[in-house]
């Protein structure tokens, strides 16, 4: 079996950035090692995104020529500005408005029919809890679904189903093969890199990991892929809202001003690159109490009602705020696969019912992937 050093030593075959050998060059700023798979970050700077790909494809390729690899992932991240614990600044820094790569179409995407973005203009308010029980309800209505955590912020898919295993890699080592769970095919950067790596994600890697989420991932034939969207409206989720050939979008937001000025600022960003709005769904919409079953509004419920209205689009309905919603989401068991009958699981079930119909209602849009 082989270890870390026979991984930096492979490494240190292929040029890095600065031409030195890769493994010499500190670059490399995570290695993981599982049931014969690897998966290494490699930290460039962001105005060497495209240059580095030949560098990414090479690494991937020394380590599968590795004696008793099954398969190999390296993906290009950033650091940390050092003691800032922010995105490095200044003019490199700058978000990828144009797709980091040349076009290129996933093999992994030729049987899924329509992917469809869950999005929300501020962090926090329950977009992935709703992406995971909006795909777990739409695989209890029979439908073939993946859910992509394209929020390589933070993702949390792994959180909210419970995962800590890694994907396989198929047989030709060339793409991962999803995880399942609860009838949904699943696929996170969580699961490739370790939950606490201090690893700040740039514009360019950011698209590069997320192509690469979308390309070398073994999706099979599905009717929807979920994409749970990074959040916020900055250039990075524009170019992913642009790239991914989306073919709808649901804005989550909760009901205070502040998430809802946000909210229309989502519904303004696919409107700019033409993805047509499924709707907007309030989440945390009003309390119900765990004790007498009474409801409180806590915030000024219905605002994202009115402002799907406002904007002309479909409102799709509202989840309370709710323990019930809050503890499965956090324990890995999704409201829509452990009490898929209660009451807090029929918002999530009817969301699942209304993208139901209204992608039915179009005419099937094979995805077509320019990023990567
Ligand atoms: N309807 C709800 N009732 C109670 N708690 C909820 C509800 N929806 C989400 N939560 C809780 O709120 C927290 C944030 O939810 P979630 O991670 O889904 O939000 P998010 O918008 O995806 O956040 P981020 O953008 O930071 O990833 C979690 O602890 C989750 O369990």
């Amino acid at each position: 079996m082989f270890n870390n050093d026979d991984v930096m030593a492979a490494l240190n075959g292929v040029a890095g950035p600065d031409g030195r050998p890769l493994a010499e060059t500190g670059a490399v700023s995570g290695v993981s090692i599982r049931g014969g798979k690897v998966f290494v970050s490699i930290a460039v700077a962001p105005d060497q995104a495209n240059a580095a790909e030949p560098m990414r494809v090479a690494a991937e390729a020394a380590l599968r020529r590795l004696p008793g690899v099954a398969g190999a992932t390296v993906v290009l991240t950033a650091e940390r500005a050092p003691g800032s614990g922010q995105v490095a600044s200044g003019p490199a820094a700058a978000p990828a408005r144009q797709p980091a790569h040349p076009a290129s179409k996933g093999p992994g995407l030729e049987g899924v029919k329509r992917v469809i973005a869950v999005s929300s203009g501020k962090g926090g308010v329950g977009k992935s809890t709703t992406a995971a029980n909006l795909a777990i309800g739409l695989a209890r209505l029979g439908l073939k679904i993946g859910l992509l955590d394209a929020d390589v912020f933070g993702p949390s898919v792994p959180k909210l189903f419970a995962l800590e295993e890694k994907p396989e890699t198929s047989a030709d080592g060339k793409s991962m093969i999803p995880l399942e769970k609860y009838g949904v095919k699943l696929m996170s950067i969580g699961f490739l890199v370790a939950q606490d790596q201090a690893v700040v994600w740039r514009g360019p890697m950011v698209m590069s990991a997320i192509s690469q989420l979308l390309r070398d991932v073994t999706w099979g034939e599905l009717d929807i892929l979920v994409v749970d969207m990074p959040p916020g409206t900055g250039d990075v989720q524009l170019s992913l809202a642009q790239n991914a050939s989306l073919s709808g979008a649901i804005v989550v937001s909760t009901p205070q001003d502040l998430a809802l000025i946000d909210a229309r600022r989502g519904i303004n960003m696919f409107n700019q690159v033409n993805v047509p709005i499924l709707g907007v769904f309030e989440n945390m919409s009003y309390f119900l109490c765990p004790h007498c079953g009474g409801r409180t509004e806590i915030f000024a419920h219905g605002g994202a009602k009115a402002a799907a209205e406002q904007a002309g689009v479909p409102f799709l309905g509202e989840a309370p705020l709710d323990m019930a919603i809050r503890e499965g989401s956090d324990a890995g068991r999704p409201v829509m696969a452990f009490a898929p009958e209660s009451p807090q699981a029929a918002p999530y079930l009817a969301l699942a019912e209304k993208v139901r119909d209204a992608v039915a209602a179009e005419a099937p849009k094979g995805p077509k992937i320019t990023i990567g």
